[in-house]
């Protein structure tokens, strides 16, 4: 089971939840001279990843990754590169090594193999990975009728490229077995629709169906889900 931290306030959560990446990143340069995390794009992350830029970290020991990508230029609106330059990565944090999944093929197909290429030189496993969840339960991009899900949940690569079925452009994704591939799995569920759909992944039943459960049903990766109204 996940261990749940509950919050009435979503801005509450997020500080909680930059405090304590804070801690498991120092703990990590303690023991290991590194500490590595991949980041979710989309709304949830942008006040945790602000309120995480202010932290007092030996930034340069700090390498930062994508958990998932638009196949957008780094500043296009969509981006999640660009929500990581302009929320974590600025004052002393702008130290931090970054290690997009965006690069300059046509598309996220003929881009793979690079991308997978760039996070091959990471050291694994990750120290954590930050996911977020759709109310569809997708996480990262590996959404649910996606024709690529399969291979995203089987593949033995780090990542997969991605058309969402309803979503604007394709996606660069983490694989399963690269989110599993870490030390800490933590996760943000804000909000009522998003937590019935949480709860319903707990309970148990196909990957295929809601893809979170990669995350939620297994045993050999700690995860903490940070919880607000
Ligand atoms: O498409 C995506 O959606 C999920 C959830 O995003 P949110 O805006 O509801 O927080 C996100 O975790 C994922 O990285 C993103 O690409």
């Amino acid at each position: 089971m996940p261990t749940e931290h509950l919050f009435v306030d979503g801005a509450l959560a997020a500080a909680d939840m930059a405090r304590r990446i804070a801690v498991v990143l120092g703990d990590a340069i303690a023991a290991r001279g590194v500490a590595t995390i991949a980041l979710s794009g989309g709304r949830s992350p942008r006040p945790v990843l602000e309120a995480l830029s202010g932290a007092a970290l030996e930034w340069d020991k700090v390498v930062v990754t994508l958990v998932d990508e638009r196949w957008v230029a780094a500043d296009h609106a969509d981006s999640n590169e660009r929500l990581v330059r302009e929320t974590l990565l600025q004052g002393a944090a702008a130290k931090a090594r970054f290690v997009g999944m965006k690069n300059d093929a046509a598309d996220a197909y003929a881009g793979q193999a690079a991308c997978e290429t760039a996070l091959a030189e990471l050291p694994w496993p990750l120290d954590i990975v930050l996911l977020g969840m759709g109310e569809d339960g997708h996480t990262a991009s590996l959404f649910p009728e996606a024709k690529e899900l399969a291979e995203g949940l089987s593949t033995h690569a780090l990542t997969v490229a991605v058309t969402p079925p309803a979503a604007p452009h394709q996606r660069m994704s983490l694989s399963a077995r690269a989110i599993l591939k870490s030390r800490h799995i933590f996760l943000q569920i804000g909000g009522a629709a998003k937590k019935a759909v949480y709860d319903r992944a707990l309970a148990g039943g196909p990957v295929e169906e809601l893809p979170i459960r990669v995350a939620l049903c297994q045993h050999g990766v700690s995860v903490e889900v940070w919880i607000s109204e």
